[in-house]
């Protein structure tokens, strides 16, 4: 995995209100410390609710907790007539870290298009926050076994007009869609297909040296029984994870990959 840290972030989705938070981040940071878990080797974060941020950032400021936290979304605009929208400078200003962009779940039911996540991903950027750009293909594409194609496709488009300075900032989660909220866990020799893959591109479209900085996550019903296994991939570098965050004790064990017995 060269010399990149593993991130495992935990993708909420819209789930916990800003009081079911406090402690889902508390019970979290317990488990974590009391498994003397060592933030420097493997980072943890959570993607949480709009609405529950400055929650977050409340207790793990007083807590003095090493989980980071962030976001789901955000807007490709900066300030202005965007109802509903939420600016990178406000995420910035609660201490956000990472915000996903790009999500299926967003390209599903919102439209988003490779366009709009370049431009999200460019705002986030723009405002020092991390992306976590997420693609994957649906079962159709799967089966037709064009997954590689298709996801390098969407890399491509969510890095145009980008830097190599800011890729190598960037993270890279694989989703492939079947395998997200179905139980259904793609091999690990699945996920080393595409991140791999991705992996190639960007030493394509930039440079080794950014290749080989870029975290490329897998997500997609990852658990404590397979992430082993997942992280034993060679182009694997963490996990996007979503039902499991939402259990402290598994998603701790989820973190703590390497120290599982
Ligand atoms: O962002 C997380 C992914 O959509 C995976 O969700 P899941 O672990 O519930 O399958």
């Amino acid at each position: 995995m060269a010399n990149r840290t593993p991130l495992i972030a935990g993708n909420w989705k819209m789930n916990k209100d800003h009081l079911e938070a406090v402690h889902l981040v508390q019970k979290l940071d317990w488990a974590l410390k009391d498994a003397k878990h060592d933030f420097e080797a493997v980072e943890v974060t959570v993607l949480v609710p709009f609405t529950d941020i400055r929650s977050v950032q409340t207790l793990v400021d007083a807590d003095g907790s090493q989980v980071s936290y962030g976001a789901q979304d955000l807007s490709a605009h900066v300030s202005g007539a965007y109802t509903g929208e939420i600016s990178p400078v406000f995420l910035e200003k609660l201490g956000v870290k990472y915000v996903a962009v790009g999500h299926s779940e967003r390209r599903q039911y919102h439209g988003e298009d490779d366009a709009l996540v370049n431009a999200k991903t460019k705002n986030a950027l723009a405002h020092g926050l991390v992306p976590i750009v997420c693609v994957g293909e649906g079962l159709d594409v799967r089966k037709a076994g064009d997954q590689v194609s298709y996801t390098l496709a969407q890399v491509d488009g969510a890095f145009e007009g980008i830097s190599a300075e800011d890729a190598a900032k960037v993270v890279v989660a694989y989703e492939p869609v079947w395998a997200i909220g179905t139980g259904e866990v793609a091999t690990p020799a699945d996920a080393q297909e595409v991140n791999g893959a991705i992996r190639a591109r960007l030493a394509e479209l930039y440079s080794a040296e950014v290749a080989d900085a870029v975290r490329v996550l897998y997500g997609g019903s990852v658990k404590s029984s397979s992430i082993a296994e997942l992280m034993a991939e060679p182009d694997v570098d963490g996990a996007l994870v979503g039902g499991a965050s939402l259990d402290p004790e598994e998603f701790a064990k989820i973190a703590r990959f390497q120290a599982q017995a």
